[in-house]
C-alpha cells in the first residue's frame, strides 16, 4: 500500500511524478498561516515528511504519530529535534555533498563582493554617481594572496580552501573539531586555535553547523580579537554569531566588512542596523540556491525518503540510532 507523504516544499514535475508513483502526496505550497494549518491537518496520517525551513519541534511531531521518516532538503539539520526523532524511531535524512561546491561559490562571491565593495559601487553607478564621486575612498582591498581563515573544515570548508589556495594563491589557516592532515597536505593549510585564527586571518569564514556547541561561538570577545582589516563571512547559520556584537564590531570599525548569507532571524528585518552599513553585503540565505543544485538536493531528499519508507537504509541518514 502507498504511504502518505506530506511535502512542505514544491518539487519539479519529474520529482513530483516519481514521488506520486510511490506515495500518496499532500503538498503544502507555502508555510504561511494557512499553510501551517494545512500541515497540522495532514500530520496525523503522515508517514513521511519532506521539506526545509521549518522548525520541526516535538510539538509538531506529536501531531504525527505514524511518522517514519523526515527528509530535509538541506544539509544543515538544526531545524530538527534530532533526539526526539531518534527516541520516536523516526529517520532523519539530509542532503550533503550535492550542495558543497555551490555553497562554496557563494562563500567566495561574498569574499569578493565585500573586499571589492561590489554592491556598494554597483549602486553608485546605478545612482548616476560614477563620474562625480568615485575616488580612492572607494577602493577595495585585495583578495589574492591574503590569508583565508576557515572555521569548520568540513565539506564546504574544504571547497572554500580549494578555491582560495588554487584560485587566489591564498595561504589557508583553519580551525575545526580536529586537525585534518589530508586537507593540510592538499591546500598547504595550517591548523590554528580559534583565537589564533581570529587574530591572523584576513578573511574569517564560518562553515560549521549550528549545534549546542557552536551557538553564539562568535561574540564580542571574538570580534575584539579580529583586526580592523579583517573581513567576516558567514555562510553557516546566523545563530553561530551574536549578531548584536557583529553590528557593534562593524559600527566601531573593529572589522573592515562582512559578507553574510545567514542571520539570527530570517528573513532579516528591513530595520536591521546591518542594512544601514555600506560595508555589509547581505544575501537571503542563497548558499545552495542555483537551479542545478536545488534540483539535485530535492532529488537526493526524494531518494532518501523513498528508501526510508521502503524499509531500506537511506543514503544520507542523520540518526542511524533510529533504525528499527
Ligand atoms: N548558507 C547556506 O545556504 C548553506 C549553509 N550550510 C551550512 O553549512 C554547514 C556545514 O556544511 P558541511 O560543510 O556540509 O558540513 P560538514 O559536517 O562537512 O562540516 C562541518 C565542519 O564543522 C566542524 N565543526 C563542527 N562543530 C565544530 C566546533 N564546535 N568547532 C569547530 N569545528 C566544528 C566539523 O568537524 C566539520 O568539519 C551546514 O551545517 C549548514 O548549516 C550548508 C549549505 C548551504
Ligand atoms: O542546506 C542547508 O543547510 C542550507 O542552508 C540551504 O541549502
Amino acid at each position: 500500500m502507498k504511504k502518505n507523504v506530506v511535502l512542505y516544499k514544491e518539487l519539479s514535475a519529474p520529482l513530483m511524478q516519481l514521488l506520486e508513483e510511490q506515495a500518496n502526496v499532500t503538498l503544502i505550497k507555502r508555510l504561511d498561516a494557512q499553510g501551517l494549518d494545512q500541515l497540522r491537518a495532514a500530520l496525523p496520517l503522515a508517514q513521511g515528511l519532506l521539506g526545509a525551513s521549518l522548525k520541526l519541534d516535538a510539538q509538531l511531531l506529536d501531531l504525527a504519530p505514524a511518522l517514519e521518516a523526515v527528509a530535509s532538503v538541506s544539509v544543515g539539520v538544526d531545524n530538527y529535534d534530532i533526539n526526539y526523532l531518534t527516541e520516536r524511531k523516526v529517520l532523519l535524512t539530509n542532503t550533503p555533498d550535492v550542495l558543497t561546491e555551490t555553497t562554496a561559490d557563494t562563500g567566495f562571491a561574498l569574499i569578493l563582493a565585500s573586499a571589492r565593495r561590489v554592491v556598494e559601487l554597483a549602486n553608485l553607478v546605478r545612482n548616476g554617481q560614477w563620474k562625480k564621486n568615485v575616488g580612492p575612498e572607494h577602493f577595495g582591498t585585495d583578495v589574492h594572496g591574503k590569508t583565508l581563515g576557515i572555521i569548520g573544515m568540513g565539506r564546504i570548508g574544504e571547497a572554500l580552501a580549494q578555491r582560495g589556495h588554487f584560485g587566489f594563491g591564498m595561504p589557508v589557516i583553519y580551525h575545526s573539531n580536529s586537525p585534518k592532515p589530508a586537507v593540510e597536505e592538499r591546500f598547504n593549510a595550517q591548523y590554528r586555535s580559534l583565537d589564533e585564527l581570529l587574530q591572523q586571518a584576513d578573511f574569517i569564514c564560518l562553515t560549521l553547523p549550528l549545534t549546542a556547541q557552536t551557538e553564539g561561538l562568535i561574540g564580542a570577545e571574538q570580534f575584539a580579537l579580529m583586526r580592523p582589516e579583517s573581513i567576516f563571512i558567514n555562510i553557516s547559520r546566523g545563530k553561530v554569531v551574536d549578531e548584536a556584537a557583529l553590528i557593534h564590531a562593524l559600527q566601531q570599525g573593529q572589522i573592515r566588512a562582512a559578507g553574510l548569507d545567514v542571520f539570527e532571524r530570517e528573513p532579516l528585518e528591513l530595520t536591521s542596523p546591518l542594512l544601514q552599513l555600506d560595508n555589509v553585503v547581505a544575501t537571503p540565505h542563497i548558499g545552495s540556491a542555483t537551479v542545478e543544485t536545488r534540483e539535485a538536493m530535492a532529488r537526493c531528499a526524494v531518494d532518501n525518503l523513498l528508501a526510508a519508507l521502503a524499509g531500506e537504509r537511506p543514503a544520507n541518514l542523520v540518526n542511524p540510532q533510529a533504525l528499527r
